[in-house]
């Protein structure tokens, strides 16, 4: 098919010479130390849109001279573009007064592709390997070194990961600042508990953006936040003096949903093993080598972090994985909305490691205990459709957990866990669901978190 006709035939819902006369701009970014605020401007479709971060005050303005940060700063305003693009999806981005050497386009592209992966599979948009970028380039490889502080900053998401992430760091001794975009809900409750001072950052979206979104002739979906939320770290390192940022991303993140156009699309591909090397290797060359980026929890599995979740009961009435906590707007029910695919499969790992007394208090209900959730848990195993576009984790994973309830008479009588058994023995055979649990809680060696730290961590997580 040619090149006219691919996009042709994929973009149902945009006129083709509509597409192709469309251009998302991206401004230069402006950033002022006196009152930590930086503004990101783009323009498409001849609507302007202004990205306002709001940072801790204090800022030395030389560190804000540098540089790295000039050229993070930049980065980053490239990457929070992914929210105004989506509105349009054009095939050319011009991006102003931001030079790129030639492994940060390939950093970029891979951000306004793989990172939308989601968004471009459920709005059924063509655009891998068609994006046109048009930036200055950049004259060397990289700024000078700059120096930063031997101290790690900690990325808190208000659910069971970062919290995992906080006490193997605990367990090894290594002191870390808790960091958060927006902080709200858990993620406050989560802070309080680890008592430790935070740092947070505010961001602010256009409201005009938002109300847009999913308007006629205007796209709505994914968008890349840990890729956003990693940026805005980045920026608080170099400001604020830290040489590590540690994140939390399970090893489970790095499967995708669906393939679509050719490629796996993975609502969690910023949380991906691929991404993290992506980053990081931007990351240190931006700053000469001295800020590094890995995932402490690489090497584990979902239900293996579950496990070492379970064997610390001080969050377990502050934390929660449901992202209807998240929203912008806000959130005023419970922690756990006990209707979605994350509250169900966080519910069904934690229950082979877990009293169910604790548990169901944690969730205030017995999900696997209620019917109306069968489709649900069904999709999460593998059994009905596809991996929910959620942060869940793999397919076998969730069917393996739930053929061990299978085996556990507190568990085999919920509804959920009697009306799946036969249908798991049949589709996947005991031996695969035992190897799989086996497997599973076998620590990966695919990481990049330091070998001493590593070697540390591991001793811990025992
Ligand atoms: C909280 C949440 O899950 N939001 C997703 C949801 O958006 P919703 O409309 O229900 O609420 P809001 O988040 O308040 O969004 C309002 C509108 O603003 C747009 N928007 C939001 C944040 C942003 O950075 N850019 C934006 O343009 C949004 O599109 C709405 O129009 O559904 C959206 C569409 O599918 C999702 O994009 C929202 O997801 C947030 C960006 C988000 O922060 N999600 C994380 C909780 C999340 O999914 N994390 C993944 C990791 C993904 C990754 O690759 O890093 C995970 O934990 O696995
Ligand atoms: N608002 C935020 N600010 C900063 N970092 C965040 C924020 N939300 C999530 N993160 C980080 O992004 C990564 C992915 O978040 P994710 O939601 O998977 O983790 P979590 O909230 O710790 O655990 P869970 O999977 O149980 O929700 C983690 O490293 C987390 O710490």
């Amino acid at each position: 098919m040619s090149y006219i006709a691919g996009i042709n035939a994929a973009t149902q819902r945009t006129d083709l010479n509509e597409i192709l006369s469309q251009i998302f701009h991206i401004a230069p970014p402006q950033f002022d130390p006196t009152t930590g605020t930086a503004r990101f401007g783009y323009g498409l479709d001849g609507r302007l849109f202004t990205e306002i971060l709001e940072f801790p005050r204090g800022i030395d303005p030389e560190k804000s001279r540098s540089d790295a940060f000039v050229k993070l700063l930049g980065l980053t305003a490239i990457v929070l573009g992914v929210s105004y693009f989506k509105l349009k999806a054009p095939l050319a981005i011009e991006i102003e007064g931001i030079p790129l050497t030639a492994a940060e386009r390939d950093f970029v592209i891979d951000v306004y592709e793989n990172g939308l992966g989601e968004f471009y599979a459920r709005n059924n948009l063509i655009r891998f390997g068609r994006l046109v970028l048009e930036a200055p380039e950049a004259p060397g490889p990289a700024p000078g070194a700059v120096t930063l502080e031997d101290r790690t900053l900690l990325p808190i998401g208000g659910g069971k990961d970062s919290l995992v992430s906080v006490e193997l760091l605990k367990a090894a001794g290594v002191d870390f600042t808790p960091f958060a975009v927006n902080p709200k809900g858990p993620i406050l409750g989560c802070v309080e508990a680890i008592d430790k001072p935070a740092l947070y950052v505010r961001r602010t979206l256009d409201a005009e953006m938002i109300r847009l979104s999913g308007q006629p002739g205007f796209y709505n979906g994914h968008v890349p936040s840990t890729a956003i939320n990693s940026m805005i770290a980045a920026l608080c390192a170099l400001l604020f003096g830290y040489n590590r940022i540690v994140l939390s991303n399970e090893r489970s993140a790095s499967e995708g949903n669906v393939v679509f156009d050719g490629r796996e699309a993975n609502h969690q591909y910023s949380k991906s093993l691929e991404f993290e090397t992506r980053i990081a290797a931007v990351l240190a060359g931006a700053t000469g080598g001295a800020l590094t980026y890995f995932s402490l929890l690489r090497p584990y599995s979902e239900a293996r972090i579950a496990e070492l979740f379970a064997r610390e009961t001080r969050y377990d009435h502050v934390f929660s994985s449901c992202n209807r906590n998240f929203r912008l707007s806000g959130h005023d029910g419970p922690l756990w909305c006990g209707e979605c695919p994350k509250c169900h499969f966080v519910f069904l790992i934690l229950a082979p490691v877990m009293q169910k007394d604790r548990l169901v208090s944690i969730f205030k209900r017995n999900l696997l205990a209620e019917r109306q959730h069968e489709a649900s848990f069904r999709e999460l195993t593998g059994l009905a459709g596809q991996k929910p576009w959620e942060c869940v984790g793999e397919i076998l994973e969730a069917a393996a957990c739930l053929h061990v309830l299978t085996g556990r008479p507190e568990w085999a009588g919920d509804a959920i866990v009697a009306a799946l058994r036969d249908d798991l023995l049949a589709q996947y055979g005991e031996p695969v669901l035992l190897e799989a649990m086996r497997e599973l809680m076998t620590d990966s060696p695919d990481h990049h978190v330091p070998a001493e730290l590593a070697a540390r961590i591991a001793t811990h997580a025992l």
